[in-house]
């Protein structure tokens, strides 16, 4: 008996977290569904209210006309040893009823905090506790009472509507189904009856109870109804005499109310044989003792659906991130953590195994040399232009042998071009490394529910990335101008030595006829001879060329060094800096996340909690 008893406290306890969760039916395969219950149904006036009432031996329930029950009641019995009674509703905790009269009025303001005072019904049930020495440890479900027309004030699906959520609760097929007929009514039109044969045609799970036994016409009686003859029943009738108007009137108490009905049917002589299975103190001990019955049968299931639940939770907790840490440390470690994560997958893009990477080398194999390909050192060397700038050059005194200030000074100017095209190789690569960054933070999983961390992660990089290129573009613009500050010596030695060889035949017919060595002075009378300026225009070319093929080489090297290397080695170090210094407020900020997702989390969190506490205490009652 002691297993039976915490058995129904179990499910109590379970039905309670349900509800706080918000799970009360409705939404598939949830809990809730699972759980045994056993809900009460009958038509107006019935005597629902007053069985319910019965069993619990105390006057609680709301009365009126009308519609007085509009939400479902989950009324959960406790057996106490001794004590006073007292009664809890889950939606004030705290508070510990003793007077039952404030009990009826709270169901009843209750009732009205959700459906308002507009006689509307809702499916949102109401628990309340009862702890007393006078009950069985059971819990019933009160639903609205099946009518068959809507009063003054009501909205015309109203009938429609309890019908419906009626229907909800007895659908279940862990469902009990205790239906409440009056004695004085045809039981083939009982409403309660009607509607457990829908949901429950072999009766195997339905209770009838007749009520109003007492007011049974005279010679008339219902032992065909009770012995199971008139409907039948795979679960016995019980006959039930509750205080009639004229007793509730009076203020005829529970306890005496209960002695008279069980006078009732000792002293009847239509009903004294079967005086031992009836009235409401028997119904209690018969429902208690089904309700034990049906969730020991039940409970391989329902262990089977929490397993199948939380296995369920934690894939999706794995999907969504598990919690966040609060403690400064282990959110410092995790943003780290982050971090890594982030950067290992820029590595990827860089090194390869993710694209990205090798549009840098496109950057050196096609736009680094299309754009060398294109600087207008046709139009820097024409005749015009050479002999512009040799001429100034010499100023007021032209060279005697070789132009070497003109010279000097068109290798200058050449070489200045090849500052557009270095810089312009910083910049792409700056770009491609952006948008590598960029990628990454999208393809970082582990990043996904924290957006304030990767507008974080962003800022930082990109910073860092900017510092970069300012460095490389310093770097590759003093390769260039080191190309100017010292020319290689030895090209003119060997130009000296070979003076024909860089003309091409062309040249070589035009400048037949003067026939010196051109790389002397080519005056004639006050001008600059063509051949001789064509000449000196070649030979710059051809040493620019050399340079060219020098800077196509180590433009990369250096853009390379300062920037892809640095990306790869130091993107994050100045953040981790900052960050390893920031206070614990600004760390969770920079944990900040969706607040969908978190409430999301809040929630399944909860969920999984209730589903493995319910678990263990299941595991406890079952071993005992
Ligand atoms: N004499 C007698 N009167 C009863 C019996 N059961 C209920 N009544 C009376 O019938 C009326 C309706 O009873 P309730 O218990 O309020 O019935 P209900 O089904 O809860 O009614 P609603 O909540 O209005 O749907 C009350 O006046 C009760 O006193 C009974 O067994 N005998």
């Amino acid at each position: 008996m002691a297993t039976m008893t915490s058995l129904i406290g179990l499910i109590n306890k379970i039905q309670r977290a349900c509800t706080l969760l918000g799970d009360h039916g409705g939404q598939g395969m949830s809990l809730w569904e699972i759980l045994p219950s056993v809900a009460v149904v009958g038509g107006q006036s019935s005597g629902k209210s007053s069985v319910l009432e019965s069993v619990v031996g105390r006057d609680f329930l709301p009365r009126g006309s009308g519609i007085v029950t509009r939400r479902p009641l989950v009324l959960q019995l406790h057996k106490t040893e001794s004590g006073t009674e007292y009664a809890e509703f889950l939606h004030a905790p705290k508070k510990r009823f003793t007077d039952f009269v404030a009990v009826r009025k709270e169901i009843a303001d209750e009732t009205d905090r959700i459906t308002g005072k507009t006689k509307q019904i809702s499916n949102i049930p109401i628990h309340l506790s009862i702890y007393s020495p006078n009950v069985v440890n059971l819990t019933l479900i009160d639903l609205p009472g099946l009518t068959k027309v809507a009063v003054e004030g009501q909205s015309e699906t109203i009938v429609e509507d309890i019908e419906n959520m009626v229907r909800t609760y007895v659908e279940k097929p862990n469902c009990i189904i205790l239906a409440i007929s009056p004695a004085n009514q045809d039981i083939a039109t009982s409403d309660a009856i009607k509607l457990a044969r829908d949901v429950d045609p072999s009766g195997e799970r339905t209770f009838g109870v007749l009520t109003k036994l007492d007011l049974m016409d005279k010679g008339t009686n219902a032992v065909d109804v009770l012995e199971g003859r008139a409907y039948r029943l795979q679960q016995p009738w019980v006959g039930i005499v509750n205080r009639s108007q004229a007793d509730i009137n009076k203020n005829v108490d529970m306890i005496l109310a209960r002695r008279k009905e069980r006078e009732y049917f000792e002293t009847s002589p239509d009903y004294g044989h079967l005086a031992s299975r009836m009235g409401s103190e028997y119904l209690a001990k018969l429902l208690s003792e089904h309700l034990e019955l049906v969730i020991r049968q039940r409970i391989p299931s329902i262990i089977a659906l929490i397993n199948k639940t939380i296995d369920e939770l934690n894939a999706e907790l794995d999907r969504i991130g598990r919690p966040i840490a609060t403690d400064g440390g282990a959110q410092l470690y995790m943003i780290l953590e982050l971090c890594r994560a982030f950067d290992r997958v820029f590595k990827e893009h860089l090194d390869g195994g993710r694209p990205g990477g090798d549009r840098i080398f496109g950057v050196f194999d096609n736009q680094l040399p299309a754009a060398l390909k294109k600087l207008p050192f046709d139009r820097y060397l024409s005749l015009k232009n050479v002999q512009k700038v040799v001429t100034e050059a010499d100023g007021y005194q032209p060279h005697l042998i070789a132009p070497e200030q003109g010279y000097r000074r068109l290798i200058d100017g050449a070489i200045s071009y090849f500052k557009g095209p270095a810089e312009a190789s910083v910049d792409a690569v700056h770009y491609v490394l952006k948008e590598l960054v960029r990628k990454s933070i999208a393809e970082t999983q582990e990043l996904k529910r924290f957006p304030s961390l990767q507008t974080d992660i962003a800022t930082a990089a990109n910073e860092s990335l900017e510092k970069f290129r300012d460095e490389s573009r310093k770097t590759v613009l003093r390769l260039v101008e080191m190309e100017s500050s010292y020319l290689t010596a030895d090209f003119f030695r060997k130009l000296n030595a070979e003076p024909e060889k860089n003309l091409n035949p062309s040249d070589k017919k035009k400048n037949a006829e003067p026939a010196k060595n051109p790389n002397q002075s080519g005056h004639t009378g006050d001008r600059l001879n063509e051949s001789y300026l064509r000449r000196i225009g070649s030979n710059v070319n051809a040493y620019i060329a050399m340079v060219c093929d020098t800077l196509r080489n180590t433009i990369p090297k250096a853009v390379v060094y300062c920037q892809v290397k640095e990306a790869r080695r130091s993107l994050l170090t100045n953040f981790y800096a900052q960050v390893g210094s920031r206070e614990k407020e600004r760390l969770s900020a920079m944990l900040d996340e969706d607040p969908q997702l978190m409430e999301r989390r809040i929630q399944i969190a909860k969920r999984l909690e209730l589903y493995i506490s319910s678990r263990d205490d299941i595991d406890a009652v079952c071993w005992k």
